[in-house]
């Protein structure tokens, strides 16, 4: 559900040692090939193409009066004929010699050649010759071969300089960003209010003999606002921000990632005072336990880290920050005293959180009468800063493609649809069987929460397909923020999440792939109750399963043995079983609501909660005559 629109710092300038470099070893090494190639198109005309001759040929020749000149190399005799070939060059034919070396220059000298030598310069041209065929592949493969490297190495060359970073940070004089921009997360921005402080006046500290912290740790889900945070602190301390992103800094060769650090250190140090941030710090953080997975380019980076932040001075002002959202996987030396040694937790926003985001995105957009950020915060349960700021953005580009000068409550909350669920998609045309299906199922959900007193309130209901997949779907809107979900409401959750599945079943006899999504969130909370909340009979308090990313995704893993692991199969098989059974039983029971509202709904394609809460007491005989159902009743006349 998060769309992500972060702004990462991308390096400035990572191509100094660019093409322009490559140019003259490009140039060499084209001169090179047309020399050699001139050099043996040469050697071949002057052969003339000729080949090897017999001995007793030669002598033949010889006595012929055809040779004009021999050379004499070794065994083998290079014999120029009189005879011309084209353009004028000379005949050439070689053979081995097979008689006494002077006995030959005597045959020579009697056919009256006097052009005969024993050949020396030759040596140096084939000195020259292999060398060069021993120089131009390893130039070759140099060439080569750092391309390669350029390639898999985008930030720098290896041959270009390895010691160089060519990740330059990403740095900001003034990042303009304060406090202020900054909504909710109160605990985080308090706590580096005094960082802020010690980079203003170090002296204060230093006098009393405090030490400063070298530097804070942002831990939190993603898109909460770490980095803005960060950018928030240079802002409010006026001093120079200097970014990296943790992956930035491993490389394929071991010591380049090192290098970098040191880099960033020495520039950072000259600009100071300033703000170190490093973006994703488990990329080099990551603990050199091995059960992560050894590394050594990462744990040179990593020792060249730990030097560095023992190695430099606080007084000077200088503060690293840095962000992650796995904490779990840091090795502990990074987190040590002298270290990073804060953490601060920049949670997702409860609902007064996401209600000041919602207003600090919604300053610089025109609003109408009709909109309430209330709501739509409460709509947005488990939604972060940057999903927030997306929605407001979203909704305002509704409004303009509408047509309207504001953005109204509706626009928003078609906007936090479009970023939970994706935009409607009206190309997709069901048949009139799927959308009966759909809505039944749909109405199945809505249905099964409404009959059961722990559920949510129903918000709408829709069988619009939408392009992150959904055919249909139920929004829940809860009357408050919750932080705790008792034994009962998990219940009734999986009872909810399998009521599609359920109306499926009982209406049509079949059922379809439409409940993939249900069944695995509801298996999720099955697991979780039995394996983390201690919530089964079977097993009560023993927990059996140790959470693993509690920022990312919340994955957890199990921790027990393999029969137990086995028992808690056949736990979570039972508890679903009894819900989904529980669905089918509230169903059957009501099956004229379940009929009358899945027709209406396949009419209307999407229908209000509160329309749908009219239908239901309509058909359960229940009396509501309060103000807001008369209004909703005038509404469907109009
Ligand atoms: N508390 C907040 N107040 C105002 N805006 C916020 C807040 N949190 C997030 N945002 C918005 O979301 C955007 C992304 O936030 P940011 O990049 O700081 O998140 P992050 O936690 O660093 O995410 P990641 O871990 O993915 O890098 C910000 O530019 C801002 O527009
Ligand atoms: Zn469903």
């Amino acid at each position: 559900m998060k769309m992500d629109q972060n702004q990462n710092p991308s390096p400035q300038n990572n191509n100094e040692n660019g093409p322009k470099n490559k140019q003259p070893i490009l140039m060499l090494l084209i001169c090179i090939m047309v020399v050699m190639f001139l050099v043996n198109l040469l050697t071949m005309t002057m052969q003339g193409g000729s080949g090897e001759i017999k001995y007793s040929e030669f002598v033949d020749l010889l006595e012929q009066g055809k040779v004009q000149e021999v050379q004499i190399k070794g065994e083998t005799l290079r014999v120029t004929l009189k005879e011309q070939q084209r353009m004028g060059v000379k005949k050439e034919v070689y053979t081995v010699l097979s008689e006494d070396k002077t006995d030959l220059v005597k045959r020579l000298e009697r056919a009256g050649v006097n052009d005969y030598y024993t050949e020396k310069p030759n040596v140096v041209m084939e000195i020259l010759f292999s060398l060069i065929s021993l120089i131009v592949p390893i130039v070759l493969m140099f060439f080569l071969l750092n391309m390669l490297f350029r390639r898999m190495n985008k930030n720098g060359g290896m041959m270009g300089g390895v010691g160089k970073s060519k990740a330059k940070a990403y740095v900001q004089k003034e990042t303009g960003i304060t406090f202020k921009d900054v909504a909710g997360q109160d605990e985080a921005k308090e706590s580096l209010q005094e960082v802020v402080d010690f980079l203003h006046n170090p002296g204060k500290y230093t006098a009393i003999g405090a030490k400063l912290p070298k530097g804070a740790l942002l831990v939190g889900p993603p898109g909460t606002g770490k980095t803005l945070l960060a950018k928030a602190v240079a802002g409010e301390a006026h001093v120079p921000f200097f970014s990296l992103s943790g992956s930035d800094f491993v490389e394929m060769f071991v010591g380049v990632g090192a290098s970098r650090v040191r880099d960033l250190f020495e520039e950072a140090k000259k600009n100071a005072p300033c703000i170190i941030f490093i973006d994703e710090v488990d990329a080099i953080g990551k603990s050199r336990d091995s059960r992560f997975g050894g590394n050594d380019e990462r744990e040179q980076t990593l020792n060249q880290l730990l030097a560095e932040m023992d190695g430099f001075d606080t007084s000077k002002g200088l503060l690293i920050l840095a962000a992650t959202n796995r904490p779990e996987v840091l090795d502990p030396a990074l987190l040590r005293p002298g270290r990073f040694d804060r953490r601060v937790i920049v949670d997702r926003p409860d609902l007064k959180g996401r209600i000041s985001i919602l207003k600090v995105h919604a300053k610089n957009v025109s609003l109408d009468e009709t909109v309430d950020l209330e709501g739509i915060a409460l709509a947005t349960s488990g939604a972060v800063g940057s999903d927030l700021a997306n929605m407001v953005n979203e909704a305002a580009i509704l409004a303009v493609k509408n047509g309207r000068q504001a953005v109204s409550q509706k626009d928003l909350l078609e906007a936090v649809e479009v970023v939970l669920v994706g935009k409607e998609k009206k190309d997709r045309i069901l048949s009139k069987e799927e959308r009966k299906i759909v809505s039944y199922h749909e109405v199945g959900h809505a249905l099964v929460s409404a009959l059961q007193k722990d559920s949510e309130p129903v918000q709408k209901i829709t069988i619009v397909p939408r392009t992150m997949g959904a055919l249909g779907y139920v929004m829940h809107v809860p009357e408050e923020e919750k932080f705790l979900n008792t034994r009962k409401e998990l219940e009734a959750m999986l009872v909810g999440y399998l009521g599609g599945r359920a109306a499926e079943e009982i209406v049509f006899d079949t059922v379809t792939t439409g409940a993939a999504n249900d069944i695995e969130q509801a298996t999720k909370i099955a697991r979780a109750m039995i394996t983390q909340y201690g919530m089964s009979d079977r097993f009560g308090l023993m927990g059996l399963a140790e959470s693993q990313n509690q920022y990312l995704d919340g994955r957890s893993m199990l921790n027990c043995g393999d029969s137990t692991a086995t028992e808690i199969d056949h736990e979570v098989m039972k508890l679903l079983k009894k819900s989904y059974d529980e669905a089918k039983r509230l169903l059957s029971e009501n099956r004229e609501a379940l009929d009358k509202i899945a027709e209406f709904l396949i009419q209307k394609e999407t229908i209000t909660g509160k329309e749908f809460m009219k239908i239901f007491h309509e058909i359960k005989g229940i009396k509501e005559p309060t103000e807001e159902v008369a209004a909703v009743e005038a509404e469907i006349k109009e």
